[in-house]
């Protein structure tokens, strides 16, 4: 296994970062200095109800730009669309988005991954019976979705697959997997399959790595080190794109806020200035009432109680789920 080396970016300086979003104006679509993806016009209809309708976003690159918004606000149709496994309605009608300079709006999705943009899979229920390392082998493939397994059969797989596996080791060493290596993903905890789905993301070496909720069922021991390792993809200089629930973290790691409701972009700025916006509050109280929009005590007792909690009911959930598939 060779060492992992890591370059560190002029953004992991706070003060570097501050100094660049104190720049940006706080508006739904506000221009940015070097945005990595711009997306116009991009519209899906469901039957008559609008799921998604963003007219304009620029993401800049080298920042953790977190996507937010109340329960069915469009965030996941949203990654969907701009990374090739949904089509907008708007697509040939001013639907436009790109990225990192390069057109995205025709193309698949194996083809987005291969042009740096990466989004994380959860661990599906094939993917559970695979080792971790054969689920590391796959992410070298481009994350071709659907064409994951026959990606595996390529001729050029052999050749490559020492060099591959050789990454493979040291991510699985730096995200403290490696012992795993020859075990079932699926009997990894909550926390490590949410690891191995980053770690898997980042074998096709992205520019930008795409999170969907990526705390969710983690147990608060890897609560930090999961937020450590985001904060250290930036500072080596990727950027990174979330959606989270958990207020708590996204005023802990994000160094921006996209927020969405009713499919729209209804509020832009730093955690603190979009969660006292009157229109996100208004946003978040109309679709459920107890939401908690944090505060900076994202490691506190009380929080870590709530986590643990949650991560045992979801635990017993799984457990009660795989019992059954076992009796079927
Ligand atoms: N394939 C589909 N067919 C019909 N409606 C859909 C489909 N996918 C999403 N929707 C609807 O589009 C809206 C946006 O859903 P989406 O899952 O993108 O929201 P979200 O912000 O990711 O929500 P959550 O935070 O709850 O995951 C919802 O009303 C949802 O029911």
């Amino acid at each position: 296994m060779s060492e992992h080396t890591n370059t560190v970016s002029s953004l992991a300086d706070p003060a570097a970062r501050a100094a660049l979003t104190g720049g940006f104006e706080d508006a739904p679509g506000a221009a940015k200095p070097d945005p990595i993806l711009v997306v116009d016009n991009i519209v899906r209809q469901f039957g008559g109800m609008t799921a998604v309708d963003v007219q304009h976003l620029e993401v800049q690159r080298g920042l953790i730009t977190a996507l937010i918004g109340p329960n069915g606000a469009g965030k996941t149709t949203f990654f969907n669309l701009i990374t090739g496994f949904d089509r907008p309605t708007t697509a040939g009608k001013g639907a436009h988005w790109s990225f990192d300079g390069r057109t995205l709006d025709k193309t698949s999705a194996s083809s987005v991954a291969r042009a740096g943009m990466v989004r994380t899979f959860q661990l599906t229920k094939a993917l559970s019976r695979m080792t971790v390392i054969d689920n590391m082998m796959l992410g070298a493939q481009g994350q071709a979705g659907e064409n994951l397994f026959k990606s595996m059969f390529r001729p050029t797989w052999r050749s490559q697959e020492r060099e591959i596996e050789a990454k493979a080791d040291d991510l699985l060493a730096r995200f403290k997997l490696y012992e795993k290596k020859h075990d079932y993903a699926g009997s990894l905890s909550g926390g490590q399959r949410k690891l191995l789905e980053m770690a898997r993301a980042l074998m096709s070496d992205p520019k930008m790595i795409m999170l969907d909720e990526p705390m969710a069922g983690v147990n608060p021991a890897l609560t930090q080190s999961l937020l450590g390792h985001i904060q250290s993809l930036r500072d080596e200089g990727m950027t990174v794109l979330f959606v989270e629930h958990d207020m708590h973290v996204v005023r802990h790691i994000s160094d921006w806020v996209a927020v969405m409701a009713e499919g729209r972009l209804v509020a832009e700025g730093s955690a603190d200035t979009v969660m006292s916006n009157p229109a996100v509050i208004d946003a978040y109280l109309g679709a459920h009432h107890d939401t908690d929009l944090g505060d900076d005590a994202l490691l506190s007792e009380e929080h870590m109680q709530e986590l643990a909690e949650e991560v045992a009911a979801e635990e017993a959930e799984r457990e009660a789920e795989e019992e059954a598939e076992g009796l079927r």
